[in-house]
Order: structure tokens, then sequence, then C-alpha cells
């Protein structure tokens, strides 16, 4: 809440325009000062500054709150994925206020995902969406309009009949590409008003890892310091932003093999030793440390070319499970019907088991078992 912007608390505009000339723009930054800086940047009198203060304290404060009244706004608190295996397992769909990521190997589906969420945030409350604008930030340059536009028609072809329908929701989704670590930083830091100039209730961001890879080769000395910096005001921002608006942030990110490396073991790793030649584990890009910011974790992940699996494997309210899924034109499609789709595993954590993990496309990378999965979890 602290990088909440001062002209979000009541602040007038004219003080707030002489603070920013000091680049002096969040409640952090505000609080971080004396009340004599405040008094010499604001122009303020000292009764004035610590008013100012005060009420800069109070709405940047996490306001308490209790289960009750959580328990009340529960049908206001999830955004449906329309996958109703995956919603049931999740209490209602993604948490709204809080991050959720979906990590998994290239070409499994992350992308397919957030097309798909972006088409269901813009539909009408009425048919389970938001009815509300979705900033996707795309910093692989993989977002494909005419894509978004085959996963509307093809997943609600009756409500997509009419054009003009396709071009209000095509329109209320708004891209920016982002292909460096420096600009996708800037751009979450400018995102609050952005959020409320499209009236997003669903934010985006594909790939967090992409860039952060390309740029910062951990091997070298201070890389892995700055990197976790970088990730940790980024996910910061994030989790405010997801908060302040009541709205699902959706990232995405990706699974790493070290092949032989024996190096880098730890709670976010994990090691596939059924065989000598393949052995590698599986790590999620990122680290232990952006690990740990996210709230609810979604694995994609292959079975063979055509089947793939979701895990739920962090979640605060669902247990740890398993369905199989294929890309199909209209988006996601989990396998059964939709009253009746299979959960292949679902309950604890199976415990820590050796698996044989691949991550190509023509290799499985789990087994669909128990002590697959349960590795997976340690993600
Ligand atoms: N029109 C379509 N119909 C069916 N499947 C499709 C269609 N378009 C894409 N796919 C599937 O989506 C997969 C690519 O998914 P996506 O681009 O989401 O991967 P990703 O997990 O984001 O990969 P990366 O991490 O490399 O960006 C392809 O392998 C293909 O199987």
């Amino acid at each position: 809440m602290a990088s909440k912007k001062l002209r979000r608390t009541g602040v007038s505009l004219e003080v707030c325009e002489r603070l920013k000339r000091h680049q002096i723009e969040s409640c952090q930054d505000l609080l971080s000062l004396t009340p004599l800086e405040v008094m010499r940047l604001a122009g303020q009198s000292y009764q004035q500054v610590l008013i100012l203060l005060q009420s800069v304290s109070k709405a940047c404060a996490p306001s308490m709150t209790t289960a009750l009244e959580v328990w009340k706004q529960r049908a206001d608190l999830c955004f449906s994925t329309s996958l109703p295996a995956l919603d049931r397992l999740l209490q209602g769909g993604l948490p709204r206020g809080t991050l959720t990521e979906v990590t998994g190997p290239s070409g499994c589906g992350k992308s397919q995902v957030c097309m798909m969420l972006s088409v269901l945030a813009t539909l009408p409350k009425y048919m389970g969406g938001l009815d509300s604008g979705v900033i996707y930030i795309d910093t692989e340059a993989a977002f494909s309009a005419e894509r978004l536009v085959e996963i509307a028609q093809s997943r609600f072809p009756d409500y997509f009949c009419e054009k003009e329908r396709v071009l209000e929701m095509a329109g209320r989704v708004h891209l920016f590409q982002e292909l460096t670590c420096q600009d996708v930083l800037d751009r979450l830091e400018r995102l609050e008003e952005d959020i409320i100039s499209s009236k997003a209730g669903l934010v985006i961001l594909d790939s967090v890892a992409s860039v952060v890879r390309k740029e910062y080769d951990t091997t070298l000395p201070g890389n892995l310091s700055h990197r976790s910096n970088l990730l940790g005001q980024e996910a910061a921002t994030l989790k405010y932003l997801a908060q302040a608006f009541h709205i699902p942030v959706v990232l995405t990110n990706q699974i790493t093999t070290h092949v032989g490396d024996r190096g880098e073991r730890g709670a976010a790793s994990f090691r596939g030793a059924s065989d000598e030649r393949d052995s590698g584990y599986v790590t999620a890009a990122l680290g232990n440390t952006w690990s740990h910011s996210v709230n609810t974790r979604l694995i994609v992940q292959y079975v063979d070319a055509h089947q793939r699996q979701i895990v739920i494997a962090k979640s605060p309210v669902a247990p740890f499970a398993v369905l199989n899924y294929t890309v199909q034109k209209e988006g996601i499609r989990l396998e059964g019907n939709d009253d009746n789709q299979e959960v292949l595993h679902q309950g604890t954590d199976p415990g820590l088991q050796p698996i044989r993990v691949r991550t190509g496309f023509n290799y499985n990378l789990t087994q669909a078992n128990p002590a697959a999965v349960g590795r997976l979890k340690r993600l």
C-alpha cells in the first residue's frame, strides 16, 4: 500500500505537483521524508505538514476487516476461469486482489490461458465475466489479436456472432509490449493510471520471466541480487495494484531444467534422477524469493504432444490437484464434460520421490502420478 500514489490519497493537486517536481509521487516517497523536508519541498507550514503526513499515513495503512465481512463478500472474491472443475477447486476461480502465476514449459499454453482470460474479463457479468477492460503486458511479442478473436468466437459463438461485440471485446483489451526489464518496471509503475483509464478488471503480465532471463546472467557476480531487487519491486507493485483495485493479476513464468548442474539446490528446485543421462532438475524460473511472492500457482505441463495438465501447486484455498486439458480453437478445454471434469489427483502432497523430468515438447514433463505431481508442488 505504500506504493499508493499521492494523487489517490486526497492530497491537493497543487501539493502533489510541487512534490512531483522532486520525484515524490508515492506515499512511501513522502513518508520517508522528515517534516522539515516536506515543509521545504511542499511549501507548507509545519502544522499543515503534520496534517498531511497523518492523512497520507492513514490512506496507505492497511485497513482492518473481519472474517465475517470477507465471508459476506465471497461472491465478489473470484474471477471465473470458465473451467468448472478448476473453478470448483479454487472455490470460485482466480482470486481477486492477489497474484496468480501460470508456470510451465515453452509452448504448453500459458499465453493461451492469458488470452482466454482476457476474453472472459470483457464478458458481461451475467455470463460470468467482469464487464471490464484488460491490461495485457506482453514481454515476448507473443500476443495475437487474431487468436484472441478466434478464442472469443469459438468459445462463445452465440454471444460473439455479432461483429460489434467482437470489436467491443477487442477494444477493451489494452496491450502494452514491453521488451526490456526497465520498460516492464516503468510500465508497472505507471499502471495505476492505465487501470483507471481503461477500467481494467484484470492485469496480465506475459511473461515475467522472459525479459529477466534474457538480461540477467545469474552466473555473473552481482546479477542475482540485482535480479532479486527488480523482481521484488515488480512483485510489490503488482501486489499493491491487485489489492488497491481488488482485481486478479495473472503472471506467466517459465520452467528451467538444469542438466547435470548440482550447484543450485533448494526448496524451489528438484531433481529428476531416474536416469543419470537425463538427470537434471526442474526449477521455477526466477528462484525462491519470487516463488514466495505469488499467492496462487498453476503449473501447466505436457503429458504428450496433445494432452497437457494443469496442476494446482499452490493456493490458500484449494487442495493440491491435477486436471487434464488440451488447447483447442476455443482456448483451454478440460477433459470430460462440464459437470464431470476429471480430477486426476487431489489431496495431500504425496511426498518427494525421484522422478524423470523432461520439459521438451515430445517428452513427458512428469507422469500423471502422485509422486511426480508431488515434486512439482515444491516449485
Ligand atoms: N488455434 C489454435 N488451436 C489449437 N491449439 C492452438 C491454437 N493456437 C495455439 N495453439 C496451441 O498453443 C500452443 C502454444 O501455446 P502458448 O503460446 O500459450 O505457449 P506458452 O506456454 O506461452 O509458450 P512460451 O513460454 O514459449 O511463450 C501451441 O503449442 C499449440 O498447441
